[in-house]
């Protein structure tokens, strides 16, 4: 049935046009002495590149040192009617980015055949990030926000003193980021496929403002907290770093056109957002080498064809993410302007 493929993100007979994100089916948890204890080598990711929320996994793995305990695989850029699907024998090396391989585990062809051998009858989504836990062969979670959260603690006994002490969901700023977490959440990192998604000029419209609303207000905490340090809550990365980066370095490079959210970009519009951005993305390995463009720029304008049916990928905006210290042709000219 029509209504029923995959890549319609908003049915064809919703007459509201507003793009609504299902709830995450698995919600286990990494747990000492639990169903899913902490084990080297014993639970594998699969990401896609391309995904903001399967990065967000990506970022803390490394941040927190778990490159060894926890293997990935990242799937083909390359989203169809079956899902992702993972490279072939003969594509692998040719598609940029660490471990973008065929299925190491169980040699499948896409990632809905994992959800269906964990259960047969599964009717959710075969979304990324995805956590199995490869001695039970059972799904931990599909849910990144949680799936960070164990990242973040549940492996520090396995770790070196260097990596136990990064915390990135520190105790005395846990209510500030919880708070943040919700409108970023909803009006940014949503917010972006609600605008893309919608189907309807009122949805879109609806959805565009409120995005560049939270926008505003991310740029003006920036801009209000600049002395304290180059990230979100001053001198240390947090959670808050990691879950607004993912949507912001997409944004000038896919989501401004793709997404229609083009009300400015970050590189013109938004000089503390662009400030920060660049300064995770140049000087922090672990944003900088799990940003893969390719992924994002391909993923995005080919696999939507219900937005961009030929699905042709814009060549621009070059380069993707500008140099620290570099500006925008026209930032440059209004900045030199303004010296005079
Ligand atoms: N709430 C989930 C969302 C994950 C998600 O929607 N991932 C997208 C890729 S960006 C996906 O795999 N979509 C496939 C589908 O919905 O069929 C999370 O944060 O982990």
């Amino acid at each position: 049935m029509a209504e029923d493929k995959i890549t319609n993100w908003v049915a064809p007979n919703d007459k509201s046009g507003e793009f609504k994100r299902g709830q995450s089916q698995f919600r286990s948890f990494i747990k000492k002495g639990g169903e899913f204890p902490p084990e080297a080598g014993r639970y594998h990711l699969y990401v896609s590149y391309a995904c903001p929320w399967a990065h967000r996994t990506l970022i803390v793995r490394k941040l927190k040192g778990l490159e060894e305990i926890i293997p990935f695989t990242s799937v083909h850029w390359h989203m169809q009617e079956k899902g992702w699907r993972f490279v072939t024998k003969d594509e692998e090396g040719q598609v940029p980015g660490e471990n973008v391989t065929p299925d190491p585990l169980g040699g499948k062809s896409y990632l809905r055949e994992i959800y269906f051998g964990v259960d047969p009858e599964y009717k959710g989504r075969f979304t990324v990030p995805t956590l199995v836990d490869v001695k039970q062969g059972k799904i931990v979670s599909n849910e990144s926000s949680e799936i960070i959260r164990m990242f973040y603690t549940e492996f520090d006994d396995l770790l070196p003193e260097k990596y136990k002490n990064v915390d990135l969901f520190p105790t005395a700023l846990q209510k500030q980021i919880e708070e943040t977490n919700e409108w970023t959440y909803n009006d940014i990192n949503n917010g972006v496929y609600k605008s893309g998604f919608a189907t309807t000029q009122q949805a879109y419209e609806k959805a565009v403002v409120t995005l560049f609303q939270s926008l505003d207000r991310a740029e003006k905490h920036l801009q209000e907290t600049e002395k304290e340090g180059p990230f979100y809550y001053g001198s240390s990365i947090t959670e808050a770093d990691v879950r607004l980066y993912t949507t912001i370095v997409r944004f000038d490079v896919v989501y401004v056109q793709h997404f229609k959210t083009n009300l400015r970009t970050i590189r013109a519009g938004y000089p503390y957002l662009h400030q920060w951005l660049r300064n995770l993305y140049w000087n922090v390995p672990a944003f900088g080498e799990t940003t893969e463009f390719t992924h994002i720029k391909n993923h995005y304008t080919k696999s939507h064809t219900q937005i961009n049916p030929f699905s042709i990928t814009p060549l621009g905006p070059e380069p993707p993410i500008l140099k620290l210290g570099e500006e925008f042709a026209a930032v440059k000219f209004a900045l030199e302007r303004a010296k005079k």
